[in-house]
């Protein structure tokens, strides 16, 4: 069967036919609205614990890029916040738009924001990530929006690094890099389950969305639209729009 994308032939609302669980019940993203969030005081701090020197490479997978941490120890993790036990960092990656006025996955009572991160963790309850990957307690998603303004002095050695893998399947070594860089301020988060927002869309995912958004300029967006899908065609608009809540309860950090 021919790869999916986000094409109209390979987008978003094909996926169901070679993924079935495009229709179940706990997919992402989902447009979250402040108003019907809960606060649960019961909910604990974030506790972020990256050591740079777990960065290995930057990748361009064809849908995104990504950039992979060894995991083979607890030396990148994430604790506290909604989930019990310690996750690992596995990957970061982005997902953006064609434009400045659209590109993030989840949205904001509405509003779409240019670009969103996500820091990818996995339950070290489970011998491995992909076992982690087929269970519902399995994952662990750090979002973070990027809305237009001012430069982030914070992104440029990811951008930097862009030029080296221009096209589907190129990667190069990134080294000594602390994602925590890019997050902002404040850790007050959504939390709600769900699902990996590609295929292969596994119900595993515990989300945790930041408030606080960080800054990207135009020119900055710019660079992330010099990736390439494949050999010609540019990368833009790898986001897949919200989708139905299905009667679950998006819980807040913060009053
Ligand atoms: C392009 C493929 N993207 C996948 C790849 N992985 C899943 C691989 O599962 C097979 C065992 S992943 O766990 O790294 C992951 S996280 C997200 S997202 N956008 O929901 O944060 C997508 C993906
Ligand atoms: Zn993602």
């Amino acid at each position: 069967s021919h790869a999916w994308g986000y094409a109209p032939h390979n987008g978003p609302d094909t996926w169901a036919k070679n993924f079935p669980l495009a229709s179940g019940p706990r997919q992402s993203p989902i447009d979250i609205v402040p108003s019907q969030a809960q606060h649960d005081p019961s909910l604990k701090p974030l506790k972020l614990k990256y050591d740079p020197s777990t960065a290995r490479g930057i990748l361009n997978n064809g849908h995104s890029f990504q950039v992979d941490f060894d995991d083979d120890a607890d030396r990148s993790t994430l604790k506290g916040g909604p989930i019990s036990g310690t996750y690992r960092l596995r990957q970061f990656h982005f997902h953006w738009g064609g434009s400045d006025d659209h590109g993030s996955e989840h949205t904001v009572g509405g509003t779409k924001y240019a670009c969103e991160l996500h820091l990818v963790h996995w339950n070290t309850k489970y011998p491995s990530f992909a076992e982690a990957a087929s269970q519902p307690d399995g994952l662990a998603v750090v979002g973070v929006f990027l809305k237009i303004g001012a430069a982030n002095p914070r992104l440029q050695k990811v951008l930097d690094a862009l030029d080296a893998i221009k096209n589907k399947g190129m990667q190069t070594t990134f080294s000594n890099f602390d994602p925590s860089i890019l997050l902002p301020g404040s850790l007050d988060y959504w939390t709600y389950e769900g699902s990996l927002t590609t295929p292969p869309l596994l119900e595993s995912v515990t989300w945790i969305v930041l408030r606080e958004p960080v800054s990207v300029s135009s020119a900055q967006m710019a660079k992330f639209r010099s990736l390439h899908f494949d050999d010609t065609c540019p990368m833009v608009d790898n986001f897949r729009p919200p989708q139905a809540l299905k009667g679950r309860k998006v819980r807040a950090s913060f009053k």
